[in-house]
């Protein structure tokens, strides 16, 4: 149970309330079948026009879904100075409404997880203390599986858009030194009087784009999650506990120049059910180039983006807020 540590304050609460009332309509999310042979083009186009789509028939197997789920619930059900002790997220370890280190507060409590091999073994840090073994290992058993279904999409994107080498995007990810994290959300059901008190919504977790290549959502069948379209109406996305929902993240956005779209989404609270959710989020080494990838340039065609890595992006995107335009400052001006 997520503890209110002080009374309720109202401003904060004014803080987390949404400001645009949510589109009830479920608009039709891509459903992409990982076995049909038309899933590549259907995934381009869903990354094309929404920067979002559903995966089915995907080879994960579903009792590993259900046993990291009743082990993460188990954890959040524990003692709030047990689960203290696996915080602060400093980044990695157990956070509680508070989201990063620039102000944002969501109705939320999470475990956040460093999936490098490389840095677990040499920095300390990036080790969450105070969690069960049986934890641990079915956070590596499923980052290892849901990783190969990510490198699996990104290579039928890098086919369907005739890169040349299909593992151009995929070996980022696979890489011993790709900077990829994995999340483990609880947003608990949100009391009415609380909800009365807001007189709208209130905000699980505040709308963002993820900085990353490409992340993978997994959660109990609760709603909440909404993405935004381009229109700017916020859609809900029907939770479904047996797929994978697939975000395009910013840097996807750049390497294929603006032709994918890094998604804006949110999650709601709900007032009756806790949604659980598990989130990886695919990045690449600290020191790979984010640059648009030539294979995808039409002749002539000139970058939208300044250069950077993918080191002095994270550096950068750490210091905004969540709702923040990241990719703003790394954006050419027209002039340029
Ligand atoms: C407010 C923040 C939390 C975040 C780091 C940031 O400063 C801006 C990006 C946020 C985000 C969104 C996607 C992922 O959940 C996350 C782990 C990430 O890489 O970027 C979070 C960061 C976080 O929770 O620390
Ligand atoms: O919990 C979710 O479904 C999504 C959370 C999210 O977008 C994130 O952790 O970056
Ligand atoms: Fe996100």
């Amino acid at each position: 149970m997520v503890v209110l540590s002080q009374p309720i304050n109202l401003d904060n609460i004014a803080q987390i309330k949404t400001c645009m009332p949510a589109s009830n309509i479920f608009t039709v999310i891509p459903v992409v079948d990982l076995a049909d042979p038309n899933a590549k083009h259907l995934i381009v186009e869903a990354c094309k026009e929404l920067g979002f789509f559903k995966v089915i028939n995907h080879g994960v197997s579903m009792e590993l879904l259900t046993k990291l789920e009743a082990e993460a619930v188990k954890f959040f059900k524990s003692p709030q100075q047990e689960k203290e002790k696996s915080g602060p997220p400093n980044p990695f370890g157990y956070g509680n409404k508070k989201i990063g280190i620039n102000g944002d507060v969501g109705w939320v409590e999470y475990l956040l997880f460093c999936t490098n091999p490389e840095v677990i073994s040499q920095n300390a840090n990036a080790v969450v203390p105070g969690i069960s073994e049986t934890l641990r290992c079915l956070v590596k058993e499923y980052v290892c599986a849901v990783r190969n279904m990510a490198c699996e999409v990104l290579e039928m994107i890098a086919d369907e858009l005739g890169m040349g080498d299909r593992e151009v995007l995929s070996r980022l990810i696979r890489d011993e030194k790709s900077d990829s994290c994995f999340r483990l959300n609880r947003y608990p059901p949100c009391p009415d009087q609380l909800q009365a008190l807001s007189g709208r919504n209130l905000i699980g977790f505040g709308e963002h784009t993820d900085p990353q290549i490409i992340s993978v959502v997994r959660s109990n069948n609760t709603s909440g999650l909404q993405i935004c379209l381009r229109d700017g109406t916020w859609v809900s996305v029907p939770p479904d506990h047996t797929s994978f929902f697939f975000n395009v993240g910013d840097s996807l956005q750049v390497m294929t120049n603006g032709r994918f779209r890094s998604v804006k989404h949110r999650v709601l609270a709900n007032s009756l059910k806790s949604r659980v959710s598990m989130i990886y989020f695919g990045g690449p080494p600290l020191s790979e180039k984010i640059t648009p990838l030539s294979s995808v340039m039409e002749e002539g065609e000139e970058s939208g983006y300044k250069e950077f890595t993918w080191s002095e992006y994270k550096k950068s995107a750490y210091k905004t807020r969540l709702g923040d335009y990241r990719l703003g400052l790394f954006e050419k001006s027209a002039a340029q």
